[in-house]
């Protein structure tokens, strides 16, 4: 892709696109520029990892950026934006992978009908397996969208979804990842306090998820029907079913996505 990049905003989200874009040799690392608020040390340490340039100047991200690419956290934009929004040029556009913050938002802050793309990654990317949402903004043509959609589908997955989704997938897919590892860190806690070696449990925890994973991907059995074939008439499985179930599994990881979406409307009002 011939195009430069300007990520504003320096932490674990762009870490894990950058990673993935140079992975996948989409760009090469003299086309990304990252900038952040005032960690320059934090910007060396992208820059000898990944050989991408780094300025603290915002200006001289945006004067170099085709593409300008939102990384701060979602009430760090106001200030971000304001100190460079005169400077974005009519031919750039923009990606914003922020959480709650809508298209219609970053337009308005910039005051001009800039080209926006909102999309939803997650740390997945850094390897390849990114799931990734992208909505087009009022001034966003096909060309844009198909832009991002391509520099995104080299990290992982993408879908075009109605920006109303947002909030939602941010919740099942961009946080999700967090969610998985949180099962994960209980799983493994509990096998070694049974007396599991420390590695073994780790090794067998990580194929027992990328197992369940690509089960679903390859049989594309329901999950539900997944999990009555494990599930042995008085047996183990259906023994541990059972806890959860006494503990309402179900509602409480249903709470915990509603409650992220929720959080993702609030970063959006603020
Ligand atoms: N961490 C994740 O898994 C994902 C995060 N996101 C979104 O990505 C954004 C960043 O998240 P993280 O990387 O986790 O946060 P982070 O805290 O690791 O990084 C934020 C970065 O923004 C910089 N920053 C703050 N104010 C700035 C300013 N005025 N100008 C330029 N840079 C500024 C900080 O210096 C820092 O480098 C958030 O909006 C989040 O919603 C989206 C998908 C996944
Ligand atoms: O926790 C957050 O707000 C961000 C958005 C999605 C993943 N991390």
């Amino acid at each position: 892709m011939n195009k430069k990049l300007a990520f504003i905003g320096a932490g674990a989200a762009a870490e894990a696109i950058i990673a993935g874009i140079l992975r996948a040799k989409i760009v090469a690392s003299e086309q990304i520029i990252v900038t952040n608020r005032q960690n320059e040390d934090r910007l060396k340490e992208l820059a000898k990892r990944y050989d991408v340039k780094y300025t603290t100047d915002a200006s001289e991200a945006i004067q170099f950026a085709d593409i300008i690419l939102l990384a701060m956290k979602p009430y760090d934009l106001h200030d971000a934006i304001d100190s460079w929004k005169k400077e974005v040029r009519d031919e750039q556009m923009i990606i914003s992978i922020l959480a709650g913050v809508e298209t219609a938002q970053i337009a308005d802050l910039i005051e001009r009908p800039v080209p926006v793309i909102r999309a939803m990654p997650n740390t997945s990317a850094s390897i390849g397996f990114a799931a990734t949402a992208l909505s087009s903004g009022k001034y966003a043509g096909k060309e844009h969208l198909e832009l991002a959609g391509a520099l995104f589908q080299t990290v992982g997955i993408t879908s075009v979804v109605p920006e109303k989704d947002m909030h939602t997938i941010t919740a099942l897919s961009g946080s999700g990842p967090a969610f998985i590892y949180y099962m994960v860190e209980a799983m493994e806690k509990a096998a070694i306090e049974l007396g599991l070696d420390n590695q073994l449990a780790r090794k067998f925890v990580i194929q027992t998820v990328l197992g369940a994973g690509h089960m679903l991907q390859i049989t594309k059995e329901e999950p539900e029907r997944l999990r009555e074939q494990i599930t042995s008439p008085q047996g183990t499985t259906e023994a541990g079913i059972k806890v959860l179930e006494n503990h309402h599994f179900q509602r409480v990881v249903s709470e915990c996505i509603k409650q992220a979406k929720e959080r993702s409307e609030q970063l959006g009002r603020k």
